[in-house]
């Protein structure tokens, strides 16, 4: 990057830091230049960093945990404020955006606060960060219209430039986001609003269903989920899982409306001062709460970045596309992360700009390419997690598969630290027991996937899990409950002894 000049030039958050340490260790000169004067992006201030903190911080605040132990009475707080939540929330981001920030200077990486914005293909004009508007809201209403030129400080040009703008949470206009008891989740991070005890959650994806989650264990809060798919949410998930957690939240409270949008949201103050929200859903039902959150998906930040100086285009929510080497339509133009679409994951994203790095600048002396699937980890309470292909997805591919089950009832681990609910299923080939996939529900559920993980990336075979020593007491010891579990069923077919043969063979083979 030069003011004047041309070397690699990344732009914003999570990826960046992987992109731009890698590309300044090949001796490449960088910049990261990002709209909020704090970078770190949507991972550190608004999304995962964030959200996983809100959770742990009302674990913690209302004992969930340890609610087994205290019959009657407990060390958990009597009232939960929104303060706790976000104090602890703000302790978290700030360690992560000093480690960030830190990284990206001992590599010498020019960090250039400012909304950017192309001019020609070579240069981008720079703005004021979004961080000198008072408050969030108000950024968060920049976002929608902001015009860099008309506050344009400097411009900068570079050879190569990856765009990695993430995205912004879908805030139709109906919606009366003014109001301070209705917001999205970035908003839920401002600490004006009050605990409700009737939360109104629209749009049942990750974000929803890992807020609504935290929220319905709050002692005196309950939450109406509204969703327009008419069955199955986290339909990427496994269906029994989903079940689980869907009925685990009910049973605490919460009430899901499925195939239903909201057709209309009004907010009145009372007496009290508090305000109270009514939703008029389009099938005519009405819903009272003391707080909305709208989280019906996202929108990318693209139409920020004025794309049509380069002739980029992006599709109709604002993704770009990219090839297999992440280059788009403009050669020496780069994207990935959130702005081209799926999987849209934080611990994706990181693999990403290490690559992005090595194509940009053809050199692949470092690279360690991504072997075999990504783990999902959706961190409602309880936690899910998964990898690999589903049970529907084996179904409908006509796979043959078996499954083996370890229900946390069965692993001292989980009786020592309370006996909630969890349960790991394991999908696997009945013939050679190859694994397939696997998913998991339950305490730590997003930490034991990694078993699995590990042994798909090496073809392993479930019978692996009998011949390994696990931890005891552990979670993970629940692969050899479900590995026998399996067996056990594949057994009632085939018998013992034939599936003793097929381990043997299995065992061969590994040994060479
Ligand atoms: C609530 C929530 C929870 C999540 N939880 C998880 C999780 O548990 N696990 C997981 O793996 N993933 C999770 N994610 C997804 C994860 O946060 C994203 O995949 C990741 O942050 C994407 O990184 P990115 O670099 O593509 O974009 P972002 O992190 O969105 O960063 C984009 C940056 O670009 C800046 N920008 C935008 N336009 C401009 C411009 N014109 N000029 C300069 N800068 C600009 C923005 O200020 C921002 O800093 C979550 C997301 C959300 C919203
Ligand atoms: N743990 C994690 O990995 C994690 C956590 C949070 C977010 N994320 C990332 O953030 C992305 C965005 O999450 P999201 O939850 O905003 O989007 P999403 O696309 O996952 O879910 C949106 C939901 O809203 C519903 N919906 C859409 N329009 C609606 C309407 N008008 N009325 C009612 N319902 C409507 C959809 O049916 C869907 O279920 C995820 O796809 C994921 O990549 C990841």
């Amino acid at each position: 990057m030069r003011e004047g000049g041309g070397g690699g030039h990344a732009r914003t958050a999570a990826l960046v830091r992987s992109c731009a340490i890698a590309a300044a260790k090949k001796g490449k000169r960088v910049a990261v230049v990002d709209a909020e004067a704090d970078i770190g992006g949507v991972c550190v201030h608004t999304g995962t960093i964030p959200s996983k903190t809100f959770r742990e911080a009302i674990l913690h605040l209302t004992g969930y945990r340890n609610q087994s132990f205290y019959t009657g009475s407990s060390l958990a707080r009597k009232t939960v404020t929104v303060k706790d939540i976000v104090n602890r929330v703000k302790a978290v981001i700030d360690k992560e955006h000093a480690i960030v920030s830190s990284q990206l200077l001992r590599n010498h990486i020019d960090i250039i606060p400012g909304h950017a914005s192309f001019v020609d293909s070579n240069t981008v004009a720079i703005g004021k960060p979004w961080s000198h508007l008072p408050d969030r809201r108000a950024r968060l209403n920049a976002m929608e219209g902001f015009s860099v030129t008309s506050d344009e400080k400097r411009r900068v040009t570079a050879d190569k430039f990856l765009l990695s703008v993430g995205t912004r949470p879908a805030r139709p206009g109906h919606i009366p986001f003014e109001a301070k008891q209705v917001f999205d989740s970035d908003e839920m991070l401002i600490d004006d609003w009050v605990i409700p005890r009737t939360l109104i959650v629209v749009g049942a994806g990750v974000i929803g269903m890992e807020y609504a989650s935290m929220m319905n264990i709050i002692p005196g809060s309950r939450v109406y989920v509204v969703d327009q798919r008419p069955t199955q949410i986290l339909p990427f998930a496994d269906t029994e899982m989903v079940e689980a957690l869907c009925h685990l939240m009910r049973q605490q409270g919460a009430r899901f409306l499925l195939g239903e949008t909201v057709s209309s949201c009004d907010v009145t103050v009372r007496s009290d001062g508090r305000e109270t929200v009514t939703v008029e859903l389009a099938s005519g039902k009405v819903l009272f709460g003391d707080a909305l959150l709208y989280a019906v998906g996202r929108q990318a930040n693209t139409d920020s970045l004025n794309l049509s100086a380069i002739g980029l285009e992006t599709d109709k929510r604002g993704l770009i596309s990219v090839d297999d080497k992440f280059m788009t339509s403009v050669g020496h133009v780069y994207a990935a992360g959130d702005c081209i679409g799926f999987p849209a994951l934080a611990s994706v994203s990181g693999q990403q700009g290490r690559l992005v790095a090595d194509y940009m600048f053809d050199d692949i002396t470092d690279r360690v390419e991504t072997q075999g699937d990504f783990p999902y980890g959706i961190y409602t309470v309880p936690e899910l997690s998964f990898i690999g292909m589903s049970e529907r997805e084996l179904t409908a591919a006509q796979i043959p598969v078996e499954v083996g089950l370890a229900s946390y009832a069965e692993l001292a681990k989980s009786a020592m630290i309370g006996g909630s609910y969890g349960l790991l299923k394991l999908l696997f080939c009945p013939h050679t027991f190859r694994l397939l996939g696997a998913s998991a529900i339950g305490e730590g559920a997003t930490e034991i996937i990694h078993v699995a993980q590990t042994a798909m990336a090496l073809n392993g075979t479930i019978d692996l899990f009998l011949t390994q020593v696990f931890n005891y007491p552990s979670y993970s010891e629940a692969f050899r409950v479900a590995a026998l579990n399996g067996l056990g069923r594949v057994a009632r077919g085939i018998g013992h002894q034939e599936v003793r043969r097929r381990i043997e063979h299995n065992r061969a083979a590994h040994a060479h």
